[in-house]
């Protein structure tokens, strides 16, 4: 999947995406940052094909993504993202049957065992039957995560996953979903504000200032305090933790 030269602003705005080129790594974990309001939300858009480009073009293993059905494109891409519909009356299971609408005519219609799978990947099997309101923060956390898993899709797109989240929840899902690259091969794209987290869960990260990509690398290529700098607008600074690595902080009180 890759960008070639886009370029995208929102009707009534002026450019927001400026000539961006970039390939997303095939079954790696990228992760993109950058400040509030860089273009890091509209990039998963463009990416998914929900917003077209002004100019240039989204590919999917060569084609455009603006080509493919709906339903082609959910079976490619499925997105956990930061507002969800509001579904307090639905059970976990309901819930999870909506990432396989795509492929059906109605949610009655959809088997149990269709869905139980996934919810067993998120470990709320017996969660099924359960409002979805009476489920922890993080816990319905993973129910988004299991209906996105539900599209079998190829690629996982996530938003902010972790906003929400303690501390332990938030090491938790990372960890799944590492594991969900690691034994399903899914390429996962998330943007993720959490810069140290980023640059811990990453193949590769892209660094983004103003709707443009600065840098597309590895974490040790990001880990630059100049260029950290730079496109946060603020004094950074990378220290080396014990038994941990190195940590980017932030040097104004
Ligand atoms: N639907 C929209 N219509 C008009 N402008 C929008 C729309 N969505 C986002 N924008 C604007 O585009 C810019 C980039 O938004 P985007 O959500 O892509 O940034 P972001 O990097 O994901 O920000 P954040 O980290 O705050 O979530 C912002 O100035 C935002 O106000």
């Amino acid at each position: 999947m890759e960008l070639k030269q886009v370029n995208y602003g929102y009707p009534g705005s002026k450019n927001l995406i400026t000539d961006f080129t970039a390939e997303v790594p095939t079954g790696k974990i990228l992760s993109i940052i950058g400040q509030n309001g860089a273009g890091k939300s509209t990039l998963l858009k463009l990416l998914m094909g929900s917003i077209s480009p002004s100019s240039g073009t989204v590919e999917i293993a060569g084609q455009p993504i603006a080509a493919l059905s709906n339903r082609k494109r959910a079976a490619k891409i499925a997105l956990v993202s930061q507002q969800h519909q509001v579904y307090d009356e639905m059970t976990v299971k309901e819930v999870v049957k909506t990432g396989r609408l795509p492929f059906h005519s109605l949610l009655a219609t959809i088997p149990d065992d269709e869905v139980q799978p996934f919810l067993k990947t998120v470990d709320l099997a017996d969660a099924s039957d359960q409002p979805l309101s009476s489920l922890s923060g993080g816990q319905q956390q993973r129910v988004w995560l299991a209906a996105a898993l539900a599209q079998e899709p190829q690629y996982l797109f996530l938003d902010e996953p972790t906003t929400y989240l303690d501390i332990r929840y938030q090491h938790d899902l990372m960890a799944l979903i590492q594991k969900l690259n690691a034994e399903q091969q899914l390429t996962v794209v998330m943007v993720l504000h959490d810069i140290n987290q980023a640059l811990k869960m990453s193949d590769q990260l892209w660094l983004i200032k103003a709707g443009q990509l600065i840098k597309a690398g590895s974490p040790a290529a990001i880990l630059d305090e100049q260029l950290l700098s730079d496109a946060f607008e603020l004094p950074i600074r990378i220290v080396t933790i014990e038994n941990y690595g190195p940590y980017v902080i932030q040097l104004t009180a």
